[in-house]
């Protein structure tokens, strides 16, 4: 199926723990769009790389896989009428596997060969559905959705996000180290920004945030002030 560029996109890209999908997820429940987490595609290709023992320095085998990729993403109703988003490879529930730091690590470092973004690119346009929808990643407004709505480049300190992740890895009951979550914030900062395909960039029509000293209702209300002007032009 086609892409419908009649549809809205919000894009929210930015570094690891500036706040994406949180906000991401925040726009799309009270908006009723649809939600797209590139991060976890990615994820999911690297624990499927790690299954089946291909590295990165096989990129034909990783593009064919991440053709084949039979990652599902399901939205449901939580506890709190909160909208949870599970994350399946084949029939296994990795909602919780691919959290991991290593996994994110290792999702930066086949995210970043060209054919492995490439085989990924119309999979994420196919989330582009009626009435719209929201999506957060590294390249969402440079890339995959150029012609997007709204686009917000959302940053925050790196000690504040390791910070962030620190707890938000603490309260899952995972154990954490502070100093080494910086350490590896950073090299994921260095690997994503400068590589050669899709680096993380502000798209020139993104909107900047720096969330570093606002709470997570700042962020979202000051996206929902933006939002009305974009949506008429
Ligand atoms: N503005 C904020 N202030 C404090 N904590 C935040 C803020 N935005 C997000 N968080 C928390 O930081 C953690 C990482 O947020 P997340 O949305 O997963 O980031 P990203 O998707 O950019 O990696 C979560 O536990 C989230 O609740
Ligand atoms: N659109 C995207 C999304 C993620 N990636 C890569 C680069 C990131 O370090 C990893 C993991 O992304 P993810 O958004 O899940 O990571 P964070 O939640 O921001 O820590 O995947 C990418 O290259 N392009």
């Amino acid at each position: 199926m086609g892409e419908d560029k009649g549809i809205p996109v919000i894009t929210i890209d930015g570094p690891s723990g500036s706040g994406k999908g949180t906000l991401a997820q925040q726009l799309a429940q009270h908006l009723g769009w649809h939600y797209l987490d590139s991060g976890a595609i990615y994820r999911v290709l690297a624990l499927a790389a790690s299954k089946h023992g291909i590295t990165k320095n096989d990129p034909k085998r990783l593009k064919t896989l991440a053709h084949d990729l039979d990652v599902r993403f399901v939205s449901e109703l939580g506890e709190t009428s909160a909208r949870v988003y599970r994350v399946y490879l084949e029939d296994l529930d990795v909602s919780n596997a691919i959290r991991s730091e290593d996994c994110g690590n290792a999702a930066s470092k086949i995210a970043a060969l060209p054919e492995v973004r490439e085989a990924l690119l119309r999979r994420q346009r196919a989330f582009r559905k009626a009435p719209g929808l929201v999506t957060d990643g590294r390249d969402m407004g440079t890339v995959v959705f150029p012609e997007a709505t709204l686009k917000i480049f959302l940053t925050a300190s790196p000690q504040e996000r390791a910070r962030r992740r620190y707890k938000q890895l603490k309260e899952k009951g995972i154990d954490a180290n502070l100093n080494r979550l910086e350490q590896e914030i950073a090299g994921r900062d260095v690997r994503d920004c400068e590589r050669n395909a899709a680096p993380l960039k502000p798209a020139d029509d993104a909107i900047i945030l720096d969330s570093t000293k606002l709470a997570i209702n700042d962020v979202f209300q000051q996206v929902l002030l933006w939002l009305p002007s974009k949506l008429r032009n």
